[in-house]
């Protein structure tokens, strides 16, 4: 199942800076772990914004939702996600 995924990330200016950094690197493994296991296929950056657009393929929303929630910067997303379905004009 193939979902387009937004992110925007807005963290508090008064973050600790330490643990804002922990956060971060904690984030880029996580991410990259799962495109290595193949679930997130893609990972763009917005142009001008601390967001991407990704796209995974997972087994279930369940599946999705598990990832997203665990997510090292989670609390400070805010998360817009897009079923896609293959479009008849493909070639
Ligand atoms: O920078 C971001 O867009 C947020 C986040 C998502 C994956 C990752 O490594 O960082």
């Amino acid at each position: 199942m193939l979902f387009a995924v937004r992110m925007d990330v807005d963290i508090p200016r008064d973050l600790d800076p330490a643990v804002r950094e922990e956060t971060v690197a904690r984030e880029k493994a996580y991410s990259q772990q799962l495109q290595r296991a193949g679930e997130w296929r893609h990972i763009w950056r917005v142009v001008g914004r601390y967001s991407n657009i990704s796209v995974f393929d997972v087994s279930s929303n369940e599946r999705l939702h598990d990832i997203l929630w665990g997510l090292p910067l989670f609390p400070y997303m805010t998360i817009e996600v897009t079923p896609l379905a293959a479009h008849p004009s493909q070639a």
